[in-house]
């Protein structure tokens, strides 16, 4: 199995199709929604927050709200008032199905559901989903976070909609680490070999630096992309500001971390103070332009156009050119 990763992947360009790159349309569908660009904030404390939720789904963008210290049916309700799709995450405990429960009698089943837990290829996502799809039929479940392709193939025949894929990429992750385990450092090829067998659709989750991983995530099968660092630290982000050396900085912190437990126990995840970057709305606009941009070196018009391209791999044994038969 060829291993490698965003930062020594290069896709290789094609014919240009377009006279403008705003001709290439970078709108994905997901579900029975379809969404500006293929990109959803992650679930955590530090990136997404009810305002911000809302502004996504009032804008085209996909979200998914966080789970911590958070009344869900409360956030589905507000979701509602306002008219826009809900789409909340879960874990696997008591809590969870009570939410369910109760969602389901209020006639309140969110458009999207992610059952979110660290170690994804599990019997509780197995019976999470199972509970869901019994109790609220019409929503599309999202399940993970696995790493490898029996999980993808057991997640879809559980009943899982989409699978999430990754498994400490992320940047505040320290599950390699502490484990030994995970998809850390080849996040892109586990992503490829996990699409090989997908029958639905995947979201790539962690290690997004550049705005052009969006475009290799998609090349190697993503259908989505979660992105946590990238988008916290922006002025609306929750989360302290600190300034250090008269510059501001937001923190972002794992969700398996001590800040966000709010004890030391399983811990892993950590800390980190990213700099401040300017309005959400100005990077997810970049994002779009870039995403638009990778559309048109495709020598395509649409997303999936990126998918048809040739790569190269820089460096180390598995390094050569890559072409399509
Ligand atoms: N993508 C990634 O690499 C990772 C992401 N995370 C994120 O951190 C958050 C918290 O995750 P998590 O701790 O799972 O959520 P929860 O604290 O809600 O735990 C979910 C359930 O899964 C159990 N569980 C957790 N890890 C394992 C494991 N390795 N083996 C068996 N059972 C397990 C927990 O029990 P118990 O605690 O008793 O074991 C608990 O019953 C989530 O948002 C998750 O996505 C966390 C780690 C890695
Ligand atoms: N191993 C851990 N992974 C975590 C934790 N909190 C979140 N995450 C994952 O990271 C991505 C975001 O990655 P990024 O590279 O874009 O910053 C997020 O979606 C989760 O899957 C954690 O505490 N430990």
């Amino acid at each position: 199995m060829e291993i490698f990763d965003y930062d020594n992947v290069l896709l290789l360009p094609r014919k240009c199709r377009v006279e403008s790159r705003s001709e290439c349309d970078a709108s994905v569908e997901l579900g029975p929604r379809s969404f500006r660009i293929p990109v959803v904030p992650a679930n955590m404390k530090t990136v997404v927050n009810e305002p911000i939720c809302l502004w996504l789904a009032q804008n085209g963008y996909f979200y998914v709200m966080h789970r911590f210290d958070l009344d869900n049916v409360a956030f589905v309700r507000q979701m509602r008032e306002h008219g826009v799709y809900a789409s909340i995450s879960l874990g696997v405990k008591k809590a969870d199905y009570d939410t369910v429960n109760q969602l389901a009698a209020a006639g309140m089943a969110p458009e999207y559901v992610t059952i979110d837990i660290a170690h994804g290829h599990s019997d509780s996502v197995r019976d999470m989903i199972g509970h869901l799809k019994a109790k609220m039929p019409s929503t599309f479940v999202i399940a993970g976070n696995v790493g490898t392709p029996e999980a993808v193939i057991d997640l879809e025949n559980w009943g899982a909609d989409a699978t999430k894929v990754g498994i400490g990429p992320g940047k505040v992750c320290i599950t390699r680490m502490k484990t030994g385990f995970g998809t850390g450092g080849w996040q892109l090829s586990a992503l490829k070999w996990c699409a090989r067998v997908a029958t639905k659709p995947i979201i790539a989750d962690g290690g997004i630096r550049e705005h052009g991983d969006i475009a290799k995530s998609v090349r190697f099968g993503a259908t989505m992309v979660m992105i946590g660092s990238m988008l916290a630290g922006h002025e609306e982000s929750p989360g302290q500001t600190v300034e250090v050396d008269g510059k501001l900085f937001k923190e972002y912190y794992g969700s398996a971390s001590d800040f966000n437990k709010g004890e030391y126990r399983h811990v892993e995840g950590k800390r980190i103070l990213e700099p401040v970057k300017g309005r959400l709305a100005d990077t997810l606009r970049e994002m779009q332009e870039d995403i638009q941009s990778s559309i048109s070196y495709a020598g395509g018009k649409k997303l999936s156009d990126v998918r048809k391209v040739n790569y190269v791999i820089l460096g180390g044994e598995n390094a050569g050119e890559h072409l399509l038969m």
